[in-house]
């Protein structure tokens, strides 16, 4: 129980990205512990989607490296909802949980087919007749049914209109496993989310769990104030 206890969902040790002559990233050095729910926040360019396709091992690293759960990242143990979701719009919804299940060799149909239900989602439906905030709850779906130890989420609050967001907030509130999403979105993380990782500049920040960091910082009261406060900071503009 206690070993249990101490294996960390993810850990980055020196991550680093650099495009041509360009540090995307560098040198990230971070862990969240199992079942923290973890917003990553930043100014545009920080690096936040870099980071993410590293975590998921949809890019390679320049420097460093990534571990999940304890061992070396395996792609399959990470379910990733991209910014672009879902992947095959003119698929139907229930043509997407055939391809969930053909590809993923843990895959929990009833997972994925309870967590449509409980968001009334028609699966007979094409993914490009939705709205944006049904196509993320699919999305959301097919990463459920993956049963990955991971949950990452790319800018899942983008485009969707106030009720969309409390849905998906709501729906990323009930998964058991980690999560790491990032967003722009400061208040809706906020009652969602209990750790925070701050980029800025292509370099982590701030990370922790929301208690720690606002323990260190008494001015602020909110996760809100804690990254506001950052942000001011003229060092984190690229
Ligand atoms: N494939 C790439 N080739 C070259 N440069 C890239 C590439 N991807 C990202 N970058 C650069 O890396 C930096 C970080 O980009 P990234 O997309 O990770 O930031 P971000 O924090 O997700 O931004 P946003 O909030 O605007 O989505 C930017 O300067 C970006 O131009």
């Amino acid at each position: 129980m206690e070993e249990e206890d101490t294996v960390k969902a993810l850990e980055a040790d020196g991550l680093g990205k650099r495009f041509r002559t360009r540090w995307a990233l560098r040198e990230a050095t971070f862990e969240l512990p199992a079942g923290a729910r973890c917003a990553l926040v930043g100014p545009n360019g920080a690096g936040k989607t870099t980071l993410l396709n590293l975590v998921t091992g949809l890019l390679v690293p320049t420097t460093g490296g990534v571990r999940v759960l304890g061992r070396p990242l395996e792609p399959s143990r990470v379910a990733f909802v991209a910014q672009d979701k879902p992947l095959y719009r003119r698929w139907s919804v229930a043509d997407l949980l055939r391809y969930g299940a053909a590809t993923n060799p843990r895959w929990d149909r009833h997972a994925a087919a309870s967590f449509l239900r409980a968001h009334e989602i028609p699966v007979q439906e094409r993914a490009d007749r939705l709205s944006g905030g049904q196509r993320t709850l699919v999305a959301l779906a097919l990463a459920v049914g993956k049963r990955a130890g991971l949950l990452v989420l790319d800018e899942p609050l983008a485009e969707l209109d106030p009720l969309a967001r409390i849905q998906v907030m709501d729906a990323v509130r009930e998964q058991e496993t980690t999560v790491l999403l990032s967003s722009h979105i400061l208040a809706d993380l906020a009652g969602v989310c209990d750790h925070l990782i701050l980029l800025g500049a292509g370099r982590v920040r701030l990370c922790g769990s929301f208690t720690e960091l606002l323990a260190a910082r008494p001015t602020a009261t909110t996760m809100e104030d804690l990254v506001l406060d950052h942000l001011r900071d003229p060092g984190l503009a690229r």
